[in-house]
């Protein structure tokens, strides 16, 4: 059996070797308040590290969006981040940020030259009646005002070439490219200040899976020359299969699980994650027969107690109904180590702590 290759300049073992770039801890958003409120993200632990793509996957509505724009201060009312620290770490050491209380004037400074964003349909945010060059420049001079004129306009047009667009374009109206090109556009803005963090909400989406490859396998490529990490995300886990060195599932609000991205495909400790795996087809290797996952998520605004997965699992049992699992390293000897899953099965000791039995080895052990 033949697995698909990731983009391996930066394996997963190498992660753990890197340093932390941004940590998001115990992050808590609420869209909304009073009986109604919807709990988008319960107490999110995440950390990306340098040079690392990341994807981050789940069905609609898991709260993928809602990590990434609370982690950069973007989410807009009614949501609002009711607890956690998200914290950046500088380049050369020192004293990491935490991005929720930095103020507004630093925000704004490092926001694109920090991190940057490319949004879902981001193509579509280009200002119609400027030419492409301009909304570089103007960019590249929001933050960079010692540059000339004409520097600002040779980094335009460098810009443009790194994504795979002919220099020349520079002159071009939006309307006068392809959706594709337009995507590339806004990738390249998101580069023009060297971000040590690239933020992908769905960049592809839109586009015809020819497009989405050669595009998919650009920023690969720039990735590896200019050494940014990524933050992907995607519903589609074999998507991120191929071009992830590390996968965190996410479900109803909370990361289920967190592996390399080899494991996950291999070896998926969570059955959510295994259902994901199964309602996409691969992109290379061996076929894997479609099945989907039974039902749909849970209501964010009135959750079920104890695992929110439950209603939709085959290996559910009634220490799930009372006990709400938390992120732990599998119960399987020899995993990867760096490894978590939030399964009960994979969690004996709060089984027992919360006065129940755990599944039989083979059951426990399944997935
Ligand atoms: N403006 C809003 N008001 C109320 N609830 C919201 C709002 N935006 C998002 N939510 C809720 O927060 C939860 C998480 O949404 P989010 O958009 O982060 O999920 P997602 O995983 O990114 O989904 P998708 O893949 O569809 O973009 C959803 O259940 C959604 O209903």
């Amino acid at each position: 059996m033949t697995a698909p290759t990731t983009s391996a300049a930066f394996p997963a073992s190498a992660a753990r070797e890197r340093r932390p770039i941004l940590e998001i801890r115990d992050l808590v958003v609420d869209y909304g308040y009073g009986e109604d409120r919807v709990h988008a993200l319960r107490g999110v632990n995440l950390t990306l590290h340098e040079g690392e793509v990341l994807g981050l996957a789940g069905e609609s509505g898991c709260g993928k969006s809602t990590l990434v724009y609370a982690a950069t201060r973007l989410l807009a009312p009614p949501g609002y981040i009711s607890a956690g620290e998200v914290l950046f770490h500088p380049e050369g050491g020192g004293e990491p940020i935490d991005v929720l209380r930095q103020d507004e004037r630093s925000l704004r400074a490092a926001r694109w030259q920090d991190t940057a964003i490319v949004f879902q349909g981001a193509m579509n945010s280009l200002n119609p009646v400027y030419r492409i060059g301009r909304q570089l420049t103007d960019t590249i001079a929001a933050h960079r005002p010692e540059m000339t004129r004409p520097e600002r306009e040779e980094r335009a047009r460098e810009l443009l070439s790194m994504v795979g667009i002919a220099p020349n374009r520079i002159s071009s109206f939006p309307h006068q490219l392809s959706g594709g090109m337009r995507q590339r556009v806004m990738i390249a803005m998101a580069l023009a200040l060297e971000p040590r963090v690239l933020i992908m909400d769905e960049p592809t989406t839109a586009l015809d899976v020819v497009m989405q490859r050669q595009i998919l396998e650009q920023i690969m490529e720039l990735r590896d020359r200019l050494g940014f990490a990524v933050v992907f995300i995607t519903h589609d886990v074999s998507l991120l299969i191929e071009i992830a060195d590390r996968i965190a599932i996410m479900y109803a609000g909370e990361i289920v699980e967190d592996a390399p991205a080899q494991d996950v495909y291999r070896r998926p400790r969570h059955p959510y994650s295994d259902g994901l795996l199964h309602s996409f087809p691969p992109l290379r290797g061996p076929r894997r027969e479609l099945a989907g996952i039974p039902g749909s998520p849970p209501d964010l605004a009135h959750l079920p107690s104890g695992c929110p997965f439950r209603d939709r699992c085959a290996f559910a049992w009634d220490a799930c109904a009372a006990i709400p699992p938390r992120l732990v390293p599998p119960a399987v000897p020899g995993d990867s180590p760096g490894r978590l899953v939030a399964c009960l099965r994979h969690d004996p000791q709060a089984v027992r702590y919360g006065g129940f039995e755990p599944l039989p080895a083979p059951d426990r052990l399944a997935l």
